[in-house]
């Protein structure tokens, strides 16, 4: 596929989820993926080497939980990996604080060039185990492809602000891994998801704590 092409593909699929995204924004998501191309090339930020795949499996699958997030203002994303799904709501939302997360010092490195490349003013990148962050307190924390719900929630919780929401990108239904929540945390919704052109459930699980 052509670069027109692939940002036609974008544009289709932004449509069909219902976003109003301008196009500069629109801009800015392709020069995302022009970049998890490069840096893929070298380090593996994702087995998804197909540009065509990417804007399915990564752009539009993360682009699909904006209507439902639960954040206003201040989002951590745990295990953000090759910026997904951080980097991409943090250029579709320049008004939240987008936090990124990954103990890996490669994929941070892309994170930080990224932000930098693309001017994310709202985005800071850490390079640190999630549970050795400290002082930080987000209203939502996401993440995508990161762990069992259960270690999620717990590695994640001195980050949560009081009244905050974790929430979960999920494949199948996630009966197993909801049945293994530790007390003290509480399955609020799952939302189904559709996400255009890529032809797999998605569910996104959103949690609170209990106690
Ligand atoms: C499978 S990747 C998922 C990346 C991205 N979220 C995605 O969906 O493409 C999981 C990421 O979690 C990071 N990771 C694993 N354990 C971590 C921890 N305790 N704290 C922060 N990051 C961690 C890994 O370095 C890796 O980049």
């Amino acid at each position: 596929m052509t670069h027109p092409q692939l940002a036609e593909q974008l544009a289709d699929g932004i449509r069909q989820l219902g976003l109003d995204l301008s196009p500069a924004v629109q801009q800015q998501l392709m020069d995302y993926l022009a970049l998890l191309v490069k840096w893929n090339k070298v380090h593996n930020l994702t087995a998804v080497r197909d540009p065509e795949q990417m804007v399915t499996h990564h752009l539009l699958d993360a682009l699909a939980v904006l209507p439902c997030l639960t954040t206003t203002q201040r989002l951590l994303d745990v295990g953000s990996g090759g910026g997904i799904p951080g980097l991409l709501l943090a250029i579709s939302r320049p008004e939240w604080q987008v936090h990124l997360v990954d103990s890996n010092h490669k994929k941070t490195a892309f994170l930080q060039q990224a932000a930098i490349e693309l001017k994310l003013a709202n985005v800071t990148v850490h390079t640190s185990r999630v549970e050795a962050l400290s002082g930080l307190a987000f209203d939502t924390i996401i993440s995508r492809a990161f762990s069992e719900l259960a270690d999620f929630v717990k590695l994640a919780k001195s980050a949560l602000a009081a009244g905050g929401r974790f929430q979960a990108m999920k494949g199948v239904y996630p009966f197993e891994e909801i049945a293994h929540l530790p007390a003290g945390f509480e399955v609020e919704h799952v939302q189904p998801l559709e996400v255009p052109g890529l032809g797999a459930e998605r569910h996104l699980v959103t949690l609170k704590v209990t106690a």
